[in-house]
């Protein structure tokens, strides 16, 4: 095993199988993966490919079958990590108004918790209410989650997972259920925020647009076994519009994106089929 000193979270040589015998599931392949601190990296692949459990074993829910996951430069779960998750619904507590679901990080993770009977209706609710902010739900914070819209509820997910400036923030799918318009918005206020602070991202998502829009890298996986089939660099300038995304570079690369997920799922039956006796 060598460590990557650089890299803020590294898998080497994982694998990962769910269940045993019978119903053992080979999920993930071997896998290596290197992130660089403050890196934004998106996982595209067809369903099944292990995407989920790729960001599973990041923040240590579930143990790798063999290999190594590190983060922060230790083995993952030996050392506390602030980790900030969104997900395709934005599960927010319906009996706490929206500051009060955003400051809950606040409230379960140290160093803030010591402090947070202190500094809730101070410090701790002003920064709920400057996220909110910036995120354009200025006012909402006082109300409550059955009186927003789907991609308001997103907007506070997404205040909820970066008030304790994460070091890692995890987002499977955040935009998955809301529509083209709504989502594009919530691009553009994922990638301010994502500057000002910087922390590592790793985005997991069906949309090659959103991907390309968003990360400075975009990782193609394959299923059966899931595994890594190409790793590209983004590198159109930032802060990004979406009227590049109508460019010809960027269509070229979610042409290329797409064409290579593809031909990975022409590579992954024809595993099947070598694997079934003749
Ligand atoms: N808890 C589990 N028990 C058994 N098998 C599982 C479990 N979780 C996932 N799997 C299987 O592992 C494989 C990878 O699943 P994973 O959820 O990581 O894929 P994904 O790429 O995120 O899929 P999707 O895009 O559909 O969300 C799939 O075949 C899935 O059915």
């Amino acid at each position: 095993m060598t460590e990557d000193a650089r890299a803020f979270v590294q898998l080497q040589d994982v694998t990962l199988a769910y269940g045993r015998g019978e119903r053992r599931v080979a999920a993930l392949g071997k896998t290596d993966l290197s992130i660089a601190k403050g890196d934004f990296v998106a996982l595209v692949g067809p369903s099944g490919c292990g995407k989920s459990t790729i960001l599973k074993l990041v923040t240590g829910l579930i143990p790798a079958s063999s290999g190594w996951v590190f983060v922060a430069g230790r083995e993952v779960g030996a050392e506390p990590v602030r980790v900030g998750m969104a997900f395709q619904n934005p599960t927010l507590l319906p009996w706490l108004s929206i500051r009060d679901n955003v400051m809950l990080p606040l409230k379960i993770v140290p160093p803030f918790r010591q402090e947070f009977r202190a500094k809730r209706r101070g410090e701790f609710r002003d920064r709920a209410d400057a996220l909110l902010a910036q995120v354009g739900l200025s006012g909402f914070g006082d109300k409550f989650p059955w009186q927003l819209s789907g991609g308001m509820l997103q907007r506070a997910s997404l205040c909820r997972a970066l008030i304790h400036d994460p070091q890692l923030l995890m987002l499977d799918e955040p935009f998955g259920a809301l529509d083209q318009f709504t989502r594009e918005e919530l691009w553009g206020i994922l990638q301010e925020l994502w500057m000002d602070r910087r922390p590592t991202v790793l985005l997991v998502t069906h949309d090659l647009k959103e991907a390309s829009f968003l990360a400075t890298r975009v990782c193609v996986m394959r299923a059966r076994p899931g595994r890594i089939v190409e790793d590209s660099f983004v590198d159109f300038p930032r802060p990004r519009t979406i009227e590049m995304t109508y460019e010809p570079g960027f269509v070229a690369l979610t042409q290329r994106l797409r064409e290579r997920i593809v031909s990975a799922r022409g590579d992954a039956a024809a595993a099947d089929l070598q694997e079934i006796p003749a």
